[in-house]
């Protein structure tokens, strides 16, 4: 049964091209709109989607019953069915719940992107510091910008406190929510993280964006994507929906894919190809790292305080973006030596002094290993690191994490970060048995925030010392609650402490 799409039919217009057929009578009044029975209450409408674990479908009646007005799915036999039993409910017969879902979200919260200017970000790695330095260049140069991803909401000021559904790129309605709060707060422009996985959810679709971002393809989501060209395609998707795209020429993964298929603006960059904006003779110096950048056969010397040569190819994105919005680089340069990443990715931490500190994200074995190759540049007396176990999570993680950093640092604090219903102290010694050779120069500190006083206690003049684990989370999982926590309140506190000392000494945890 198709029907055809008349005025009367009280819709919105935006359903047109996803509409086949509808039952039962029009609400007066629908409210908001979610993929999931449990969100919904009174005035609600509820998108029916097939998920790997269950089928939406089977949630009309939890639906209905907790004040759903309007239904929406493709499966025309359950829904008419359901129609049947609930005869003042509106049944919705669409081709694709998900478009369905993010056409209607965009209608229910008038259109906000439209007034805005969006910049998506995609690839594997940088999403997260690359969406955090367009960030906090364009409000430096102006527009108010709010950003979307792992790190979370913020509008132009700060984060802003939500419910989270998904890691990083939110479903649709949780978008489009996000969007509407972001215009409510005069923000004109959005830079958000577009997952492969997003992508694929149908998140980001009917969105336009301004530009279109690439950082690297490398390999991951497999098991969710099956194969490597399909993960690609996906990535790809956001480059249909743009105007300007950025590419990273230098990667090797799907830059060609780009380059080839694009049809609006490019703007390249890069270090060991000519691209539109190049950065040669790097250098890592005590507190960032400076470069050469070409920009149209101008060469610019240029200093960021950033470390990394893969934030070099997040700020060369960043930066792209920028120009491609019509700022100089001469507007721009003046704001560079404030540029700042995302909380907790090779943060450097510049209040103590003579000391060198950084929060670095980093909790398996191979990120720690990267993070150790990173910091390499850096001229230091002594490396002191403080590694965690995590209890919420694998525990077959804990030893390899010490055979990462064994031997390579001067004093090693082993710590545990979100214990969860585990002891810390059975964390601490899961990480400790990881040390094949000595625990000479190891500290096992369970608290977290001792850990990290400990390690300032531990540090003299002129050494490094790295923060790893969770730290950009807000609190610690203990016990199944979170707990309000943050890193940097240890760090303020050892600082402030009128007897540093005292964290010098020795916390005994073998049992
Ligand atoms: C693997 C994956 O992507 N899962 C997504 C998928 O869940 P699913 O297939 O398991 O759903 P399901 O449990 O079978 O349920 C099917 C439907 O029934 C609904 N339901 C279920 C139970 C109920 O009582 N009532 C009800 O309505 C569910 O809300 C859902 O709509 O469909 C759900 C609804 O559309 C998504 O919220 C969910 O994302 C989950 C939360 C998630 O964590 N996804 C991760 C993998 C993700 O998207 N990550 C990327 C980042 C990747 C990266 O790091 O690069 C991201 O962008 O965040
Ligand atoms: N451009 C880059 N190239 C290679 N590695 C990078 C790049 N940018 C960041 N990384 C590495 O990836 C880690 C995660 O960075 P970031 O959070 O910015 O990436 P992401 O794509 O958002 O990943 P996630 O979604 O897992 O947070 C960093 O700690 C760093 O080790």
């Amino acid at each position: 049964m198709t029907y055809d799409w008349s005025p009367n039919m009280n819709l919105p217009h935006v359903l047109k091209d996803q509409l086949l057929s509808t039952i039962g009578p029009a609400p007066k009044e629908v409210t908001h709109i979610n993929y999931d029975s449990r969100k919904i209450t009174n005035n609600g409408c509820f998108v029916c989607i097939k998920g790997d674990n269950t089928d939406g479908h089977l949630f009309i009646e939890k639906a209905v019953f907790q004040g759903a007005v309007q239904i929406i799915g493709d499966n025309q036999e359950v829904m008419i069915e359901n129609a049947k039993r609930y005869s003042d409910v509106q049944f919705i017969l669409v081709r694709e719940p998900k478009k369905a879902l993010a056409l209607y979200s965009s209608y229910l919260q008038s259109h906000a992107h439209k007034q805005m200017s969006l910049i998506g970000v995609t690839g594997t790695f940088g999403k997260t510091t690359i969406t955090a330095y367009i960030r906090n260049l364009l409000n430096g140069a102006g527009i108010k910008t709010g950003s979307i991803g792992t790190a979370g909401v913020w509008d132009h000021k700060s984060s802003l406190s939500l419910h989270r559904s998904t890691p990083t790129t939110p479903e649709s309605s949780d978008l489009h929510a996000h969007l509407k709060r972001m215009r409510n707060r005069d923000i004109s422009c959005v830079v958000m993280e577009a997952t492969s996985i997003g992508l694929d959810q149908e998140r980001l679709f009917g969105l336009h964006f301004d530009i279109a971002v690439h950082s690297n393809l490398h390999p991951e989501h497999l098991d969710y994507h099956g194969t490597f060209e399909q993960y690609k395609q996906a990535k790809l998707r956001l480059f249909e929906q743009a105007n300007v795209a950025v590419v990273n020429i230098d990667d090797e993964g799907m830059s060609k894919d780009i380059l080839s298929t694009f049809k609006g603006e490019l703007w390249t960059y890069g270090i060991h190809h000519n691209a539109t904006v190049q950065a040669e003779n790097l250098k890592a110096t005590q507190n960032g790292s400076s470069f050469d950048l070409l920009i149209k056969d101008e060469k610019h010397h240029i200093f960021i305080p950033v470390l990394g040569t893969h934030n070099i190819y997040n700020f060369l994105a960043s930066l792209c973006v920028c120009l491609a919005k019509g700022f100089t680089i001469q507007e721009i340069s003046p704001l560079f030596h404030k540029l700042e990443g995302p909380p907790g990715r090779l943060q450097l931490i510049p209040e103590f002094p003579d000391r060198k500190m950084i929060f670095d994200f980093s909790h398996t074995p191979v990120a720690l290993e990267n993070l150790l190759k990173t910091i390499k540049p850096i001229p230091y007396k002594r490396l002191i690191i403080m590694i965690t176990g995590i209890g919420i999570r694998e525990k077959s993680l804990r030893a390899p994490i010490a055979k990462a950093v064994e031997g390579r640092a001067d004093e090693i604090i082993v710590t545990a970060d979100h214990p969860g219903d585990e002891d810390p102290v059975v964390v601490v010694n899961d990480v400790i048995a990881g040390f094949e050779t000595t625990t000479k120069n190891v500290h096992p500190v369970p608290n977290r925030g001792e850990a990290i006083k400990k390690a300032m206690g531990l540090a003299k003049e002129g050494d490094l010392i790295l923060i790893t684990g969770l730290c950009m989370e807000e609190f610690q999982i203990i016990k199944g609650k979170k707990v309000p926590y943050h890193d940097y309140d240890h760090v303020k506190e050892f600082l402030h402490s009128s007897k540093p000392q005292e964290y010098l000494r020795e916390v005994s945890v073998y049992k």
